[in-house]
């Protein structure tokens, strides 16, 4: 039940021992795939890889003789008649000790399109079939290399945009988010059994429910999966950054804050409401974390059927939002205005923003509200360096930059059902004493987590997640 074990790169030992491998079945997929493993166009060096069952007979087709397993040979790469192609390093790696777990063959030449098109014709010649993007990185996952989770931190480590991305994905690779994972997976798996045992028995599951322990053991399991869920979301900032749906009732000044924010004319402003209807997106770079904004029609009741679907695409905006706004105009009622905070899905997740400062009067105060909330003025400026410090801080952002992991939205996905499921879990033991419907949310919840890790993963999904990987990857 425990997951794939974990390679470290860098720091083996670190991690635990691998598990005995699974009776394993035949390799997906018996055919030897090679690629051009360094960017195109001009280069020092050129490296081509090439994996499977045809590899040792094609390095002795190609270098003479089959190098010494992980020595570099230096060699020349001949053709069909025996003329070199290029000269340069040889590496063979023998299965199972390689990045795919099958044999591997790297020839590192001279970088350039020519020369490395044609060692991969000579490669396509000897059996070797192009690969499919990312397929390296499947075979290293379908011979329990690596993780799921572990596979997607080398795509994202390659697309990170910023160090702290890096970082992230670097840590995710090590194996720290599925070490995680897996110990949520253990606890369920203890739990399972338990529960299930006493399904088996009974009699005795009077007892078994009186027993508060597993109630208690549930609270914690939900709690291991709502820390990780935070910070699983805070990875998947890092690499994806943040949505922030900017909202509230027309002409509060929704669009002027974009553009104050964006620092650019973008968005139409007039004093006529409900000037806005379209969702008006504009991303700006908050200390290295990207922030997607998303400009909306202020909400109201509206007979115009434009501004009514603009008015949809705003619910929409804010329902998917990572954070919310509530631009408060501060020279109109102020509660009906924040009323619109009912609206929000998650007021964990949104701030109110008072617009128009420069307009309020001597005596006039802020009202208290139930998120935080900042005072600004779109027009002039003012406050909106600590809006800006606040929209960090909410999504946590900077805390994250040290010890964190990269996460993306799926990884997010899975561990919110897993967490729904324990707490419905642990609802049906509680409220109906019903055993055997907790044992179906336990199930459930790890079906959940096996998802996230791969354990447990269609084929059709998986091949959508390394279709998005570079080629030679
Ligand atoms: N030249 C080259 N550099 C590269 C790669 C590569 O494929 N070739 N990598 C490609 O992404 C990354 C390194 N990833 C690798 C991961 C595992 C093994 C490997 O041989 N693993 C064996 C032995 C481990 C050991 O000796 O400790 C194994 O897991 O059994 C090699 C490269 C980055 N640099
Ligand atoms: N005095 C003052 N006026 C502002 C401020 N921000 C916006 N306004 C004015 O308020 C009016 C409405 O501004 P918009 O930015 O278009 O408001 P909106 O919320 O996008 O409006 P809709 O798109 O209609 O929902 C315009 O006349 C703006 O010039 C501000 O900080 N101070
Ligand atoms: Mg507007």
């Amino acid at each position: 039940m425990s997951a794939n074990g974990f390679n470290s790169p860098g720091q083996p030992g670190d991690q635990p021992a691998r598990q005995p491998a699974a009776p394993s079945p035949e390799p997906a997929d018996r055919e030897t795939i090679c690629a051009v493993a360094t960017p195109p166009g001009m280069g020092g060096i050129g490296v081509v890889r090439v994996s499977g069952p045809a590899t040792a007979a094609i390095a002795r087709a190609v270098c003479g003789r089959l190098p010494a397993p992980r020595h570099a040979v230096y060699t020349s790469f001949a053709d069909a008649g025996g003329t070199p192609i290029d000269t340069g390093l040889a590496l063979y790696f023998p299965a199972p000790h390689s990045f795919t777990g099958e044999d591997v063959l790297e020839l590192q030449g001279h970088g350039g399109p020519v020369v490395l098109a044609g060692m991969m014709r000579r490669l396509v010649e000897l059996g070797a079939r192009p690969a499919r993007p990312g397929e390296f990185s499947e075979r290293a996952y379908l011979n329990d290399k690596l993780d799921l989770v572990q596979a997607e931190a080398i795509a994202d480590l390659v697309a990170s945009g910023t160090e702290a991305a890096a970082r992230a994905a670097q840590r995710s690779l090590s194996g720290v988010f599925s070490q995680r994972v897996d110990e949520v997976q253990e606890r369920l798996t203890a739990l399972r059994v338990f529960v299930e045992a006493s399904i088996d028995f009974p009699d005795e599951e009077i007892d078994f429910l009186a027993d508060s322990d597993v109630v208690e053991r549930l609270e914690a399991t939900a709690g291991a999966i709502h820390a990780l869920l935070a910070e699983a979301r805070q990875g998947r900032i890092l690499r994806d950054g943040i949505e922030l749906a900017i909202v509230g009732q027309p002409n509060a000044g929704k669009s002027s804050l974009l553009n104050a924010l964006a620092g650019a004319d973008r968005a139409i402003v007039t004093e006529i409401p409900g000037t806005t209807r379209d969702v008006l997106r504009e991303w700006i770079d908050l200390d290295g974390i990207p922030v997607h904004l998303a400009d909306t029609a202020g909400l109201r009741e509206t007979g115009d059927r434009v501004e009514a679907e603009g008015v949809r695409r705003a619910r929409a905006v804010l329902a998917g939002a990572d954070l919310a706004l509530l631009v408060v105009d501060l020279t109109e009622a102020p509660d009906p205005q924040l009323a619109l905070l009912d609206e929000f899905p998650d007021l964990e997740r949104a701030r109110v923003v008072f617009n128009k400062s420069d307009r309020m009067t001597r005596d006039q105060t802020v009202p208290a509200t139930a998120v935080p909330a900042t005072v600004v003025s779109a027009r002039t400026g003012a406050g909106l360096d600590s809006l800006k410090a606040a929209i960090r801080e909410s999504v946590g952002a900077g805390e994250q930059t040290e010890g964190g992991f990269s996460a993306r939205q799926r990884h997010v996905d899975a561990l919110r059902r897993a967490e729904r499921h324990v707490a419905q879990g642990r609802a049906r033991l509680v409220d109906e004493g019903a055993a055997e419907l907790l044992a179906e949310e336990l199930r459930l919840a790890q079906q959940a987590l096996g998802e996230l890790t791969g354990e447990m993963m269609p084929d059709d999904l998986l091949g959508a997640i390394f279709a998005s990987f570079c080629i030679g990857k």
